[in-house]
């Protein structure tokens, strides 16, 4: 799904409008009844509950009106509360015309706003993505006071006050909603953790926006979904053989941190790796060989860490970092790695911790290498903090940019930056992976898909990441959401991939 910029929604709403010979009264009209249908089929409004739907001057504004009318007329306990403005938009004075005499909006001003009951349901139609500055006098005082409500906020498309694809300033209003329901896409604004507390969770509701225009429509960012990917995996061709699905290495675990080497492994064996070879320091030896018995182990000569680069000849992909530690001796290993290594590399951990400390690494990086920082890993791969979530995806841009490789951000919605400066969100996963060895098991299931010899490193990076997140909601209904462990991911990979197989 593409992420449009509030100018491209406009023109995307003026251009379904002409293919589809209707009018933008009309468009508003399906906006507000999907909206109604939502909250009468969704959130099962009942006749006794008290809803206050609060109006702004613009379009948004215009959809508040008709769901007020709708639910009006089948029978809700209505109130309609209006904020001043010098001008409203056409649709929107179009839409008081049709209110029915038993629903006069009233006017809010900051000294009189609407008593709204704990209980109530609100309706937020304030502002959309026509939103221009922050909010300021009768607007921000009703927005800080539907907050301060404690009812449950429905923000209709945006939650009033902020930005779709752009920072806010810090303290301005904006409204807290339990529910934003969006039209058709979603805003960029609702993946970012720093609107978490704003957006609440987020439905699309579509509304028949014109398809072809969609399609026609530029960006560089999207929201990649099932869809998207069903079927980008190749099947598996009958008389196919360990051969076919590649040779992964993996260098991982030091002492302590044996662990990440066997979840990696693992993952990677399940992510379909034709074979998989681990480098362990020599302590590791019996544990990877117990735990993972499916894959080789070639140990290295020091018994804590890793200090020697076995011969690369044999291999289709390399991962490295899992649980690897900083050893002077192990950042030789990187370095050599770097600097010889013919095939795709993924790098993890410890590995982007020590680009981070010795950013000259940074420049052996080969093209099309996949990188897995988390926030904490990315600021010491940069070297500078971000000002914001979306400073943040800016210095990922760049970061891809510069080094020509592919470079995820880890969290809900996991961002994933081109070498071209696309950026990818994945739209699958749940809190209960917050847990540790989740990441481990991505950069083992990533390596497998870099092995793959008919993956193009961003189809492979786009399945690994679904996959892994889908994987966990997989587990999540037999382990709950504090049960789920980083090896519950594992055990349903093959399902999760089974699921985008062609
Ligand atoms: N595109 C679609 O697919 C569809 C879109 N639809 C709906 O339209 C919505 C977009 O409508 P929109 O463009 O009229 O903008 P909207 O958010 O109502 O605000 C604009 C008004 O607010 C004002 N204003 C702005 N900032 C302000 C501030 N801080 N403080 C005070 N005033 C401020 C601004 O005034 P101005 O900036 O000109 O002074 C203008 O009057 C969209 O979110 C969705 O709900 C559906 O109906 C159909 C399908
Ligand atoms: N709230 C969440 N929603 C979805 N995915 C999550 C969430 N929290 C963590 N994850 C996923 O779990 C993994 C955690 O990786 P990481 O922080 O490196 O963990 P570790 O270092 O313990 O292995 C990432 O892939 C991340 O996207
Ligand atoms: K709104």
């Amino acid at each position: 799904m593409k992420l449009l910029s509030p100018a491209q929604t406009r023109a995307l709403d003026q251009a379904t409008i002409r293919a589809q010979y209707t009018t933008s009264t009309a468009l508003m009209e399906r906006a507000a009844d999907a909206v109604t249908n939502w909250l009468l089929n969704e959130l099962l409004l009942d006749y006794d509950t008290e809803i206050h739907v609060c109006c702004g001057p613009g379009n948004n504004g215009g959809d508040g009106l008709v769901v007020a009318r709708n639910l009006h007329r089948a029978g809700y306990r209505v109130h309609l509360w209006l904020l001043p403005a010098a001008r409203h938009s056409p649709d929107f004075t179009h839409q008081q015309q049709q209110l029915p005499a038993g629903l006069a909006g009233q006017q809010i001003s900051p000294n009189q706003l609407p008593a709204i009951a704990a209980g109530a349901v609100v309706v937020d139609a304030l502002f959309g993505t026509g939103l221009s500055r922050p909010l300021e006098g009768a607007a921000a005082a009703l927005v800080r006071h539907i907050n301060d409500s404690g009812a449950m906020v429905v923000a209709v498309d945006m939650p009033s006050g902020l930005y779709a694809d752009a920072p806010q300033p810090a303290d301005c209003a904006v409204v807290r909603a339990d529910f934003t329901l969006s039209f058709e896409l979603p805003k960029l604004a609702f993946l970012l953790p720093q609107n978490a507390g704003f957006v609440g969770d987020w439905r699309l509701l579509p509304i028949g926006l014109d398809q072809e225009v969609i399609h026609n429509t530029a960006v560089d960012r999207f929201f990649v979904t099932a869809d998207e990917l069903r079927g980008q995996l190749p099947k598996r061709p009958k008389f196919s053989h360990k051969g076919t699905f590649g040779h992964a290495l993996l260098l991982a675990g030091s002492k302590g941190k044996m662990g990440a080497a066997v979840l990696a492994t693992q993952a990677c064996l399940c992510g379909g790796a034709g074979l998989v070879t681990t480098r362990v320091p020599a302590a590791g030896y019996d544990i990877l060989q117990i735990s993972a018995p499916e894959a080789m182990c070639l140990t290295d000569p020091d018994t804590d860490c890793i200090t020697e680069l076995p011969d690369l000849a044999p291999y289709d992909a390399v991962g490295i970092g899992p649980g690897l530690g900083q050893h002077d001796d192990t950042r030789m290993v990187l370095r050599q790695l770097l600097e010889t290594a013919q095939v795709p590399l993924v790098l993890d951990a410890d590995a982007l911790n020590l680009l981070g400390a010795y950013p000259d690494l940074q420049n052996l990086l080969p093209p099309n290498s996949l990188l897995t920082p988390h926030p904490k890993e990315f600021e010491r791969l940069v070297g500078e903090p971000a000002r914001d979530d979306y400073h943040r995806l800016d210095q990922l841009r760049d970061f891809a940019g510069r080094t020509r490789c592919y470079c995820v951000l880890k969290g809900a919605y996991t961002a994933l930056a081109a070498p071209d400066g696309t950026l990818y969100f994945n739209s699958t996963g749940n809190p209960g992976m917050a847990t540790g060895g989740s990441g481990d098991v991505l950069t083992g299931l990533l390596l497998a898909l870099r092995a793959h010899r008919h993956l193009s490193p961003l189809t492979a990076a786009l399945l690994g990441l679904h996959a892994h997140g889908r994987a966990g909601d997989l587990a999540l209904p037999h382990t709950g959401h504090a049960g789920l462990l980083a090896s519950d991911i594992v055990r349903f990979i093959g399902p999760a991939l089974e699921e985008l197989m062609g």
